[in-house]
């Protein structure tokens, strides 16, 4: 099965700033650039423009991705990850860039490759409100209903049954 191709519209805000580009075929994130040159002090976060507007199709989205060696590498995230580009918009895309580092500040570039587009397929939905919800086979289990093995060093934030409803 062949992907489907969908063209998507940008101006170049800023003429110099790299394209936005899938390293490889199949890649699911198109490597976004920043516009300018920013240094962030540990657990430090900053809006970076893109130097890019673009123009998705109605029905589609943006999601502005970290990237997953220089979060590993370096700390360096997004804030609002992923961020949310709706179709609508027309302004300079910005990245909310963060650095979880408590020690190291990162320093980075003008054309530095530091997020990745990922372009989805979006439905709008009808809200309903309804007076019951059907039943259903996880019902209303959640938040580490079904177990984890990550060892756990703080206090729990878990409420008493006698604590619940105060
Ligand atoms: O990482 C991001 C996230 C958002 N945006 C732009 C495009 C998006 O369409 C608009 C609004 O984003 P969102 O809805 O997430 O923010 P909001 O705080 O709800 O703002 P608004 O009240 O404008 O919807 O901001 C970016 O450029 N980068
Ligand atoms: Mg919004």
């Amino acid at each position: 099965m062949t992907s489907q191709s969908i063209e998507v519209g940008f101006v170049r805000l800023d003429p110099g700033v790299p394209l936005p580009r899938y390293a490889h075929h199949g890649d699911a994130g198109a490597d976004l650039a920043i516009a300018e040159d920013c240094e962030l002090a540990p657990g430090e976060r900053k809006v970076v423009g893109t130097g890019l507007a673009l123009v998705l199709p109605d029905g589609w989205a943006g999601f502005v991705h970290p990237r997953s060696g220089l979060a590993a590498r370096s700390g360096l995230t997004i804030v609002n990850a992923p961020g949310t580009i709706d179709s609508g918009y027309r302004g300079e895309v910005k990245i909310c860039l963060l650095n979880t580092d408590r020690h190291t500040p990162i320093r980075l570039s003008r054309g530095d490759l530091v997020a990745q587009l990922v372009v989805q397929r979006v439905d709008a939905v009808s809200f309903v409100e309804l007076d019951a919800l059907p039943d259903s086979d996880r019902g209303a289990g959640g938040y580490g209903s079904t177990g984890g093995v990550a060892q756990w060093l703080g206090q729990s934030t878990q409420r008493t049954e006698t604590e619940v409803g105060k």
